[in-house]
């Protein structure tokens, strides 16, 4: 997963003044840290100093870490903050029950760096993504609750039963037994999918595009760690969480996964509870990481991709046409006289022609890959990759009739009577001849003509000749 390194403040609740020394050390130079050496302390300086995430041990004098966890949950003003156990190797059976009690992951002592710092920014980051869920449910409910539907109809199948489909985990690992073991865990959650050998596993992921991959470290034709390696560093894979399932559980192991860029690393044999719980964590932040990311790509009115999301979609298209050679055209559109429909029917109901025009636009798409945005007040594009001008012609005029047959009443639209659309249509090679946003300036350019030409029409210009 791709993630920046998150600032925040750590409550430390051990009782061994070495291990919160260690600690210390580990995370001084990033975050804050602040200590308790007893249940009690924990609760009360959690209760006040509010921190970000809660390390804490399971034996301590006093109540044990367990009841600290429970209690903490059971406190509303604590309840949201994130609790990571530390715990002895012995204890990890027990670590269902601090599942139970709400805590979100645990680490083993002795600790590995890699694997707490690792953990501990997990959380970070999945708390800051709640946050900002949480902002964005307070600022635009209604909007939010759409983004949140449209994800849940996403995730739903119409087999009958319109149940919710499920999360796509990757299992790699050349081992039959391994993989039915993981099978027998996770097959009735997840919609699983497997790989025997590193080539098989690059090609799934690239088809299947899991939420998440568990990758086997000792693989017949390479190692899982150059796997890892290769899938962060391409754009299609790079985002897809990864966990080291492997029996090699020595400390240089399982640094070296961290720096491959691994999310978790679980040690064979597994525990069937443990990997259920933390799978779930895990895929609980793929989860609300997408719904985060989801909303910072909409337009809140329209419900449509955004400017922001058009730059990423375009660069993306360019480029894709800039390797294939194939043809790109664009479409700058633009609602005729909207300042005087705003004037004359006030701007509620200009935002009512808004959302009709941006519908009829996206119904009007041929093509799944034929990318609609909306980048201005009354401003929208499309992209439409692999179509020449004739195509894009047609399809140009196709919604302009869209948009005449909304019938939206539009007195102050010169002659017309209704609202009507003005569209600019460039085609173009990508080539290095011509720059991305040159393209978009001369898109822009045939738009100013329609306008001037008098509206309610196409002008276009064909760069591929
Ligand atoms: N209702 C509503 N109006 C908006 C929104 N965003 C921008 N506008 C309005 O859209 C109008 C755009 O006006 P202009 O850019 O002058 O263009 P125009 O009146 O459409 O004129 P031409 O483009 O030349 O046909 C302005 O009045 C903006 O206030 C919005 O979200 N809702």
């Amino acid at each position: 997963m791709t993630m920046q390194q998150p600032r925040g403040r750590v409550l430390v609740v051990d009782d061994q003044p070495s291990n919160i020394e260690l600690l210390h050390d580990i995370f001084k130079a990033v975050h804050e840290v602040e200590f308790a050496m007893d249940g009690e302390k924990a609760i009360d300086m959690a209760e006040s100093a509010l921190p970000d995430i809660v390390l804490l041990d399971v034996q301590l004098p006093g109540i044990d870490g367990f009841e600290v966890c429970k209690r903490l949950k059971d406190n509303p003003k604590t309840q949201h903050i994130p609790i990571i156990f530390l715990t002895a190797r012995r204890d990890v059976d027990d670590m269902v029950k601090g599942y139970k009690m709400g805590a979100v992951d645990y680490v083993t002592k002795p600790f590995n760096w890699f694997e707490l710092i690792a953990k501990v920014n997990t959380q970070l980051v999945l708390k800051d993504v709640k946050a900002e869920l949480r902002n964005a449910y307070q600022r635009e409910e209604q909007f939010f609750r759409q983004i949140q539907l449209s994800i849940e109809e996403s995730d739903m199948t119409l087999s009958g039963k319109r149940a919710p489909v499920r999360q796509k985990i990757l299992i790699v690992d050349d081992s039959v037994n391994s993989i039915e073991t993981l099978e027998n865990v996770l097959r009735d959650e997840y919609e699983l999918f497997f790989a025997t050998s590193a080539e098989e596993a690059k090609r799934v992921a690239i088809e299947v595009v899991p939420h998440l991959i568990m990758l086997d470290v000792v693989l017949p034709d390479s190692s899982g760690y150059e796997v890892c390696e290769e899938l962060k560093r391409q754009a299609e894979t790079q985002d897809i969480p990864i966990v080291f399932v492997t029996s090699r559980d020595s400390a240089e192991d399982e640094v070296r996964g961290f720096q491959a860029g691994a999310i978790d690393y679980i040690v064979k044999p597994y525990r069937p509870n443990i990997v259920t719980v933390r799978m779930r964590n895990l895929l609980e932040l793929v989860r609300n990481r997408d719904l985060l990311k989801r909303l910072t790509l909409t337009d809140a009115l329209t419900n449509i991709p955004n400017r922001r999301n058009f730059q990423e979609v375009y660069q993306r298209e360019w480029f894709r046409a800039l390797r294939s050679g194939e043809p790109l055209s664009i479409l700058m559109m633009d609602i005729d006289n909207f300042k005087r429909y705003n004037d004359y029917y006030g701007h509620p109901q200009g935002d009512v022609c808004l959302k009709k025009v941006a519908k009829a636009l996206y119904t009007a798409r041929k093509r799944n890959t034929d990318f609609l945005a909306r980048i201005g007040g009354e401003e929208f594009v499309m992209v439409l990759p692999n179509t020449d001008q004739d195509g894009a012609n047609n399809f140009a005029t196709s919604v302009l009739n869209a948009v005449r047959q909304l019938n939206i009443p539009h007195v102050q639209n010169e002659n017309k009577g209704q609202v009507t659309l003005s569209i600019g249509l460039l085609t173009c090679k990508p080539s290095h001849k011509i720059k991305r946003d040159e393209a978009l300036s001369l898109a822009d350019e045939c738009l100013y003509q329609a306008k001037q030409q008098g509206r309610d029409r196409i002008a276009q210009r064909d760069m591929t000749i």
